[in-house]
């Protein structure tokens, strides 16, 4: 099975999603202890995409979290890099264009999307799988209509030492041993674990969203910080 390496070499990320992409929804309920719905509903209300709008979802894989966008009537363009990924989120859905959601292959690092195309671009769980997040975050800021908006779902870092050092125990020893009751593909989840470690912080993360020309940065944490939702706002 392939995994990536801190690099995130992109052909070893697009593969190693095609390789777990049949049960990734699943696994990811189960590792998340089901935390992982709360999060994604809060970057829907986060968005807060209404009738009319135009939504990137970006590394969107099988599209768990694209079709919730719609709520309000909002359209969205559920990208990504890994075939897998897409094609398991076009099957379930009954095909690549159904309910408001088209899937759309694209690499984070050069958009296949006009400038200031979309009202509100969003990621979850995907610019930390990214070979560069500061370019990501420059393509993102592209695409998006002045006095557009983008909001980031990843997992972050619990602001208190002991709690932190407790989850990162919890990450590099039991993550993957929990994953492998549901799924014999454990390296992703090694993977997954690391690249958490490795993820900037909060703070680190906003200043990277400013240096990509983001304004109005803010951050709130989901989980005690387990999660962080980012905002910014394209001003010019
Ligand atoms: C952990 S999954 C997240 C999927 C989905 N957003 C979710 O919340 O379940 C990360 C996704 O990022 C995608 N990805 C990583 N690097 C990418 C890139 N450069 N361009 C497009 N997609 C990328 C992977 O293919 C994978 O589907």
């Amino acid at each position: 099975m392939t995994r990536a390496e801190l690099d995130k070499r992109p052909a070893d990320v697009a593969s190693m999603f095609d390789g777990i992409a049949d049960r990734y929804d699943l696994v990811n309920d189960v590792i998340s202890l089901g935390q992982d719905r709360l999060w994604r509903r809060a970057t829907v209300q986060a968005v807060d995409a209404y009738s009319g709008e135009l939504v990137l979802d970006l590394a969107a894989g099988t599209g768990t979290s694209s079709e919730s966008f719609t709520g309000k009537g909002a359209r969205v363009i559920a990208c990504d890099f890994s075939q897998g990924m897409l094609q398991v989120g076009a099957r379930r859905r009954g095909g690549a264009s159904r309910a408001g959601v088209t899937f759309a292959a694209g690499d984070a690092l050069a958009l296949p999307f006009a400038d200031q195309t979309f009202d509100a671009v969003t990621v979850s769980f995907g610019l930390r799988n990214t070979n560069d997040s500061d370019q990501a975050l420059q393509e993102l800021h592209r695409v998006t209509k002045v006095g557009g908006r983008l909001v980031i779902c990843e997992f972050s870092h619990i602001p208190v030492g002991a709690l932190d050092r407790l989850y990162g125990t919890y990450l590099m020893g039991a993550l993957p041993r929990v994953a492998r009751l549901v799924t014999d593909k454990t390296e992703p989840y090694e993977y997954l674990s690391e690249s958490i470690m490795d993820w900037p912080d909060q703070r680190a993360l906003a200043r990277r969203l400013i240096a990509a020309g983001w304004e109005s940065v803010a951050w709130r944490n989901l989980s005690f910080g387990v999660v962080a939702l980012h905002r910014g706002y394209r001003r010019s």
